[in-house]
């Protein structure tokens, strides 16, 4: 099966600022993919090069198997942008005439068919409708035109919890009833975890972690036991983060293979847990704890 996206080394600098660097991903067809990271760390400019309307600096990435510029694939890929955009001027009816001018695949009947359901007027004015119509309106030209790759930049970011619950919603239906990938960037990841099969963790312009989320759910561990020098841990055991107190350690720590120490409590993570790992490992480490308080020492 051709992959959804494939990068090698793909990097993007903005003057002598790298946005984005060391890229390598390969995701199947047929996820949803949910990319998160703080502000500033490279998402959008990397959904933009995953959807042809930025080239690299380095590096390649393709996108159902060709470049995304390629005028052959624009039309296989959707994208709704950061702030949902849709002309304040034009009405709902209009932008689905829109829609069906510009996109050889377009799906009239899907499009009418999600409006009514939404009960979005199609004589109101785009900017008129709320935040959350105006998203399930992108939403709706983005799905229209039947692409088999939906990117969408932070769609939910400005919409109450209800829409937000609504748009995802609307999202995993059409994910479900039609032959779909998507790649779909948040900074929240509550709204990841109830919708993606696919993870990116993108901090400080690289990519940290990336794969199957029930695969990194069952390879990362939490160990609580006895403080413990985290470098004697078994070579297979990779510490993600490691916490301490006076007596006790907290890893985090990726393994393929069985905890077998019976000194570890072990538990599981959530995605939360997961991606705050990966996070909190490429933040700057705290100002080092003076040495006359070693009691409450947090080594990281
Ligand atoms: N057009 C541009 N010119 C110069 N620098 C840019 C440009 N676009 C983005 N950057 C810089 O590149 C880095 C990555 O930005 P990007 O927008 O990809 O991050 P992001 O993860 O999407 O952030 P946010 O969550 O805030 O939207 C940032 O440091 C940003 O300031």
């Amino acid at each position: 099966m051709t992959a959804a996206l494939q990068a090698q080394d793909l990097a993007k600098k903005y003057g002598r600022r790298w946005a984005l660097r060391d890229c390598t991903l390969d995701i199947p067809a047929g996820r949803v993919v949910g990319l998160v990271g703080p502000n500033g760390a490279g998402k959008s400019t990397l959904l933009k090069l995953a959807s042809g309307q930025l080239a690299p600096t380095s590096g390649t990435v393709t996108v159902l198997g060709g470049p995304p510029a390629d005028p052959a694939q624009l039309s296989r890929i959707g994208f709704v942008a950061q702030d949902t955009p849709t002309y304040a001027g034009l009405t709902v009816a209009d932008h689905l005439r829109l829609g069906a001018r510009l996109n050889p695949r377009w799906d009239s009947a899907l499009a009418r068919e999600r409006i009514d359901r939404l009960g979005l007027d199609p004589g109101r004015k785009a900017g008129r409708l709320s935040g959350g119509e105006r998203a399930q309106l992108a939403l709706t030209l983005g799905l229209a035109k039947r692409p088999e790759l939906l990117i969408l930049d932070e769609p939910v970011a400005a919409l109450d919890p209800l829409a937000r619950r609504d748009f995802l919603r609307g999202l995993m239906e059409a994910t479900a009833e039609h032959e779909l990938s998507v790649l779909l960037s948040s900074h929240l990841v509550s709204d990841l975890e109830r919708t993606c099969d696919h993870l990116i963790v993108l901090t400080d312009s690289r990519v940290r972690l990336a794969g199957e989320v029930d695969e990194l759910l069952a390879t990362h561990h939490r160990l609580t036991g006895p403080r413990r020098d985290p470098g004697r841990l078994p070579a297979d055991q990779h510490v993600v983060s490691a916490r301490h107190t006076d007596r006790q350690s907290t890893l985090i720590v990726r393994t393929g293979g069985p905890i077998l120490d019976p000194a570890w409590s072990v538990g599981r993570l959530t995605m939360e847990d997961l991606v705050l790992a990966y996070m909190e490992q490429a933040a700057p480490a705290p100002a080092p704890v003076p040495a006359a308080r070693p009691a409450l020492a947090v080594l990281r």
